[in-house]
């Protein structure tokens, strides 16, 4: 041992653990306008998400987006609202999918399983200090998209990394890449559907799956998503060994005077009701739980005016939410970020 003075009173800071952080989009604290504007101040402000020069962008947000939406968007928050447990259902959902993680990964000692928002609470700051805490000098990071886009697996990343840029002994970080063709995926929504409509009291003619859109501009610039999204449903048909033309892929939740990516959801649907379509079903695989673009926007608005256009039956099929097929793929996505790690085994893969 050398002589050298060393310092005294080391500060007792908590290592040798590994955390989880799984990461949805957010949600508003309350169904109120003033919550929802809260929500929409900080989501549309990300440059991620709206990719326009800022001295453009605000006056139209602060102007004319946070004045009028609002409202409109807090009338739709209240038709899904969880009134007993008071909040929205994706976060319902998102605190279910950690829990039972956490109770598939309760055999590792190290591992702590946290969730968290991008927008809105948690906030990903809060529950990386509270993973930082409690001694997580290691935490892999599950943006929950199963397609990558910019707009959403890039922006959880920007904020994880903000976070850590402040942190004196920051943890080692791993990120998830997207899933969209991981064959427990492909099966998991395979399975969803096929229970789903056997479920039915009526036979579709058209199954769509559809996605949440981007704006065009983003994909011509180079997002993958789009690319994503066609694959997952390329490889889900196949699995599903159905004839060509019945699963349908299309785009919802527009958002803006541009041009996003087509067909879109709505039109497609309506459109099939005045021709004579008039038994479909649709359902979202890129959304890992269920929230306001999928039971407002598709089961309570989509199916008034597919009604109104001349349908006659409609099924929204749930999205996997924390379902045992959900959850086989949340942990084997998990997993195999944790080798290494800590002592999982490696029989959760992502390769067949
Ligand atoms: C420019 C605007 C938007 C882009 C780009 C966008 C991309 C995008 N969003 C999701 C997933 C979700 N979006 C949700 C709600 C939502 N999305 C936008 C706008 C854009 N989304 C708005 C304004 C809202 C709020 C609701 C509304 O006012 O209409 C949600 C649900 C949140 C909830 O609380 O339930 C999800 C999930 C993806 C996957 C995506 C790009 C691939
Ligand atoms: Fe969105
Ligand atoms: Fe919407």
């Amino acid at each position: 041992m050398s002589d050298q003075p060393r310092p005294t009173g080391h500060p007792d800071i908590r290592h040798g653990k590994v955390g989880v952080l799984l990461v949805n989009l957010g949600t508003p604290d309350g169904c109120d306008t003033a919550s929802v504007r809260r929500y929409l101040r900080e989501f549309l402000s990300d440059p991620r998400v709206v990719e326009r020069p800022r001295w453009l962008w605000y006056p139209v947000l602060y102007g004319i987006i946070l004045t009028f939406r609002p409202k409109r968007s807090a009338e739709a928050y209240a038709k899904v609202w969880d009134r007993e447990r008071d909040e929205s259902p994706l976060r319902t959902y998102s605190r279910d999918q950690a829990a039972r993680l956490g109770e598939r990964l309760a055999g590792l000692d190290e591992v702590e399983v946290d969730w968290a928002m991008r927008y809105g609470n948690p906030a990903i700051e809060a529950r990386l200090l509270v993973l930082r805490e409690k001694g997580c000098d290691r935490v892999v990071v599950v943006p929950l998209y199963p397609q990558y886009s910019a707009t959403t697996t890039a922006s959880v990343c920007d904020e994880v990394f903000r976070v850590l840029s402040a942190m004196r002994w920051m943890p080692a970080v791993r990120v998830a890449p997207p899933w969209h063709d991981a064959p427990v995926y492909i099966d998991a929504l395979a399975r969803s559907l096929e229970a789903g409509l056997a479920a039915l009291d009526f036979e579709p003619q058209k199954v769509v799956a559809s996605y949440h859109g981007i704006p065009k501009r983003y994909f011509d610039a180079g997002d993958p998503y789009y690319c994503h999204c066609m694959k997952t449903s390329r490889l889900l048909e196949a699995r599903l060994g159905w004839p060509g033309g019945r699963l349908v892929t299309a785009f919802q939740s527009t958002f803006g005077p541009e041009e996003w990516l087509t067909p879109a959801t709505d039109e497609t649907v309506k459109g099939w009701a005045a021709n004579g379509t008039d038994r479909v079903a649709i359902f979202n695989p890129g959304f890992v739980a269920d929230c306001i673009e999928t039971l407002e926007e598709i089961d309570i608005a989509l199916r008034e005016d597919f009604f109104a256009a001349g349908g006659r039956a409609f099924a929204h099929v749930p999205c996997l939410n924390a379902s045992d097929e959900g959850m086989d793929v949340i942990e084997t996505i998990v997993r195999r970020e944790l080798c290494g790690w800590t002592h999982t085994d490696a029989s959760h893969t992502l390769s067949s």
